[in-house]
């Protein structure tokens, strides 16, 4: 990790980094459960409405943050996610896949690591803001994300979640 730190980067600078991009790949690899809820009970993989909640929440959460960047970043994350259960879904339905045996309850069990991770978001957004647009922070996410950011299969779902942290 310590080679592909730039100048305008210290040490405990990337470790902020690095942290956002565990977050973040935590948060997809909840994708795979939701996606299994979903394929069992038949409920449509997109939730507007849920989604909604989770942005009027995090926008008062998210004090000092400005809430259009907080918005774009925590919908990047539901479309990396949604990206995520479609490739599972299409996977599974071109396999003729019956119904998961074991499946966690999407209320009871696998929201609630959504909601938890949240926060903890919040909190590693507020620690990597000024760090977003410094030179050379681009190519070390884009190194970095490779090994932290998986849950994944073709990457297209960890490019989404990454284009939300509007990094040029
Ligand atoms: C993860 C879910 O699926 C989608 C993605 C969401 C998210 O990433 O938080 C929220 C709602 C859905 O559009 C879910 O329904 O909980």
């Amino acid at each position: 990790a310590c080679q592909s730190v730039p100048p305008s980067l210290t040490i405990a600078d990337s470790e902020q980094i690095d942290q956002l991009l565990i977050l973040i790949d935590q948060r997809l690899a909840v994708a795979p459960q939701v996606a299994k809820a979903k394929w069992n009970s038949g409920a449509a993989i997109n939730d507007p409405p849920r989604e909604k909640l989770i942005l009027e929440d995090v926008v008062t959460q998210a004090d000092g943050l400005d809430p259009a960047f907080v918005r774009k970043f925590f919908q990047a994350q539901f479309d990396a996610s949604k990206a995520l259960q479609q490739e599972l879904q299409d996977q599974w339905r071109a396999e003729g896949r019956d119904k998961f045996d074991q499946v966690a309850d999407l209320g009871r069990d696998v929201r609630p690591v959504l909601d938890k991770l949240t926060p903890q978001l919040i909190t590693a957004l507020h620690r990597t803001r000024s760090l977003l647009n410094r030179p050379g922070t681009r190519d070390y996410i884009e190194t970095r994300s490779l090994q932290l950011v998986r849950g994944d299969i073709d990457g297209k779902p960890r490019r989404i979640a990454l284009l939300g942290l509007g990094v040029k």
